[in-house]
């Protein structure tokens, strides 16, 4: 049992963190009944090492079965002390419960009756809920050894940070990193006409540094498919891939598929996840780029090792609010001194991806012509 939980807990961001509440309901309620969520084998029992000792006195390891009750505890426990964990830092962004609502027959009929802790409290969380079960789904269909695998293949990282210096040096502005973005939860459908490779190139023609391509499906209407067709058509702005990051595997995924930079975010990470997750960046050759909202979370960032690139977002991700002051907020004084030293991009999305020309719109954005070869 001891070899699961430290497992569990050394590999923090591969794990999900149950709901307190709906946890807590699942133990006297569902426990007895449920699957077993991810830690036990398909079997009803699984196998941890049990030390035997023989005749002559050597000692051999032999496998003994493990209850799957007991590994669901476990795995209750861990899954407790990593939301309290998460709490502790401020997030208040909470992982998707590992049991659905709880079943209620009334005759025939099914319910599963909607509660504070299985329900979504705000859109970021629904999204993040959402990527639990996708993330899980795909790791099925292509485990983490066979997308290693997949990176032999991969074109090569593009120095995304290089990048954005390169532009602010040219121009003198904060370099940009432009949005390919088809919709979002909080203002639908920003582009019928939607061609990524088209967008992608009209932001290359207008100075984009860097482009940020969202591949996240059911709330944002992007892709993957996105993603490699802009990087195989040539398109030479490094890339970020703007997911909603839960598990490692995504990192690698985004590798796979071309990225040159992937989005952390720190409303729903905790540190160790950032730390963790920062390393493979790091090792795979990608950026990071760790958003944040407020000052507790830019405190938190700025102290974890590694951080090279923090992007300030002016919009709450749970009330879809935006306040440009925050940056102004967040960049002043002896906190914002060591944004600024980091150096300062911009991130622009729907005010460019909107217009007719967006690789116009990056000019009418910064009052000037940045392109490569004004006229
Ligand atoms: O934009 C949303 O509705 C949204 C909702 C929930 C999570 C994330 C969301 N947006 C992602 C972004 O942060 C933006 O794409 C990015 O900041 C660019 O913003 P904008 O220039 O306003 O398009």
């Amino acid at each position: 049992m001891e070899a699961l939980v430290s497992l569990r807990a050394t590999v923090p961001s591969l794990t999900h963190r149950p709901n307190k509440l709906s946890v807590r309901k699942s133990i006297s309620m569902d426990l007895p009944t449920r699957n077993s969520v991810s830690v036990a084998s398909s079997s009803s029992s699984s196998i941890r090492a049990q030390q035997i000792e023989s005749k002559d006195g050597s000692a051999t390891v032999a496998p003994v079965p493990v209850p799957e009750e007991a590994l669901k505890v476990k795995e209750w426990e861990v899954g407790m002390f990593q939301n309290e964990v998460a709490a502790s830092q401020g997030i208040r962004i909470r992982r998707r419960p590992p049991t659905g609502p709880p079943l209620h027959y009334v005759g025939p009929f099914e319910f599963r009756l909607q509660n504070e802790g299985n329900t979504p409290r705000n859109i970021l969380e629904e999204i993040i809920w959402h990527k639990d079960t996708e993330v899980a789904r795909l790791r099925e269909r292509r485990p983490l050894l066979a997308l290693k695998k997949e990176l032999e293949n991969a074109p090569p990282p593009r120095d995304f940070i290089g990048a954005l210096r390169e532009a602010n040096l040219r121009t003198g502005l904060p370099g940009l990193i432009a949005e390919v973005k088809k919709a979002s939860p909080s203002r639908g459908i920003l582009r019928e006409d939607f061609n990524p490779v088209e967008i992608a190139q009209s932001y290359e023609r207008g100075g984009a540094a860097c482009l940020s391509v969202l591949t996240d499906e059911k709330f944002f209407k992007g892709s993957f498919e996105n993603l490699e067709l802009i990087r195989n058509a040539g398109v030479k702005c490094p890339l970020l891939c703007k997911e909603f990051v839960v598990d490692a595997w995504q990192i690698y995924n985004a590798r796979a598929k071309g990225a040159d930079a992937i989005l952390l975010i720190a409303a729903v990470l905790p540190d160790l996840d950032i730390k963790y997750m920062t390393k493979i960046c790091k090792m795979l050759g990608l950026a990071t780029l760790v958003e944040v909202h407020n000052e507790r979370e830019i405190d938190r960032v700025i102290e974890i090792e590694g951080i090279e690139l923090i992007g300030i977002n002016n919009r709450n991700l749970e009330t879809f609010e935006v306040d440009i002051s925050i940056t102004k907020r967040l960049i002043e004084g002896e906190r914002g001194q060591r944004i600024r030293d980091k150096g300062i991009m911009v991130l622009v999305g729907e005010s460019i991806v909107k217009q007719s020309d967006p690789g116009k719109g990056i000019a009418g954005l910064f009052g000037k012509d940045i392109s490569l070869s004004p006229n």
